[in-house]
């Protein structure tokens, strides 16, 4: 295949378009994992989403809708800058629904914008920790791998510097300035255990923008592999063996946590989730089961467990925590697919709405 030069697309992607704005309408495709985008041009710069229209796709295309009545309605549910045209050239975050706008099925965001808005008064903050596997393109050989064998074992991978450790720095400290730019709230970066493995964290974010931020998160970090020709898995265990899985560690608080005296308010939501851990289990992503086994930093998915600084435990509360008798929890479950819509709903549902 031969190569498309950037320098070439960088004389048109400095032309001035005028008061022209080009829209990036995104989406959660049918898998419930995709992502998929397309472009429309608009007059003005809108100042919320209620200014934006309301849009249209190929249901049939993407799973998500049959032939005979394929039209999918998308409803733009937050706006964010676009860090690739940049300039005044938009992201819109989009949620689906049928043309009488009832929510599709694989639309998750509407249940979970309605449990936030339930639990409003309770100030929910969630800080999500995606950690990502890059690959060569050919979706196999991890990113710094020699193909065919493997690298030397974990030990030096995890924050590490230097050519023989860290595979793929480019990509995640691009992917951060992107995210900054965008307004997204990227609070760090690290390189994981598993060579060519990276970590961000997104948050604290209230409520049901953490799901919104997350997801445009990834939508920035699927482009900006693109453009190096690198692929991104959030496969939970990508390389099977005697290699970390990927997670998406959930961070969460409520007010009352946050506040003197919230460990108990800790403790009674830990108590509530130990009641709940199948219904979790069950949402936290696909494969999980590969990586939940007890080893590698994660606890076994049979069973529920909690404690202070234990990264082999269901829930980890932080050192932090115990010391300030107050702040918030860790579940560690969440896969590294996980729909950050359904895993944040669930914990509120669980610890705060007590809903089934
Ligand atoms: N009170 C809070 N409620 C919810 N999230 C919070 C709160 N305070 C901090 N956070 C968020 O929790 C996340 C913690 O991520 P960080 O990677 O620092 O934690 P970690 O669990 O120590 O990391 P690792 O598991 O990789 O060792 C950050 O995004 C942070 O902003
Ligand atoms: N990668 C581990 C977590 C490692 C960490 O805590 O940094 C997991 O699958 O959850
Ligand atoms: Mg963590």
């Amino acid at each position: 295949m031969s190569k498309l030069d950037r320098a070439v697309y960088d004389t048109y992607a400095s032309l001035d378009t005028g008061s022209y704005v080009q829209a990036e309408y995104v989406w959660i495709g049918g898998s419930g994992q995709d992502l998929r985008c397309k472009t429309r041009t608009l007059d003005k710069v809108p100042t919320s989403v209620a200014e934006l229209p309301i849009w249209n796709f190929d249901g049939s295309s993407t799973g998500q809708a049959p032939g005979e009545d394929s039209e999918v309605m998308l409803k733009p549910a937050a706006i964010f800058k676009d860090p690739f045209r940049r300039g005044h050239h938009i992201l819109v975050l989009c949620d689906c629904y049928k043309p009488d706008m009832t929510p599709i099925p694989s639309n998750t965001r509407f249940d979970a914008a309605r449990v936030m808005e339930a639990a409003k008064a309770h100030v929910p903050w969630f800080g999500i920790e995606q950690e990502y596997t890059l690959f060569e393109k050919d979706q196999v050989t991890p990113y710094g791998w020699p193909k065919g064998g493997f690298p030397g074992p974990q030990g030096p991978y995890y924050c590490g510097a230097g050519a023989h450790s860290a595979f793929g720095r480019l990509i995640a400290d691009a992917h951060y300035r992107a995210c900054l730019y965008a307004g997204v709230r990227v609070s760090g970066i690290n390189a994981e255990v598993m060579p060519g493995q990276w970590e961000y964290q997104v948050g604290p974010c209230t409520g049901i923008e953490s799901g919104d931020q997350l997801w445009i998160s990834r939508y920035i970090m699927l482009r900006v592999c693109e453009d190096f020709g690198v692929h991104v898995s959030f496969d939970p265990k990508p390389i099977p063996g005697d290699w970390n899985g990927a997670g998406c560690h959930t961070n969460v608080s409520t007010k009352a946590m946050r506040e003197d005296g919230g460990m108990a308010k800790i403790i009674e939501a830990l108590e509530k989730l130990k009641l709940k851990h199948k219904v979790h289990i069950a949402v936290y992503g696909t494969g999980n089961e590969r990586r939940l086994t007890g080893r590698h930093e994660t606890a076994s998915i049979d069973q529920f467990s909690y404690g202070v600084a234990n990264r082999g435990a269901s829930i980890r509360i932080p050192r932090t925590a115990e010391a300030d008798g107050k702040g918030y929890f860790e579940d560690r479950r969440p896969a590294s697919n996980m729909d950050p819509y359904t895993v944040t709903g669930r914990i509120i549902k669980t610890i705060v709405l007590d809903e089934a």
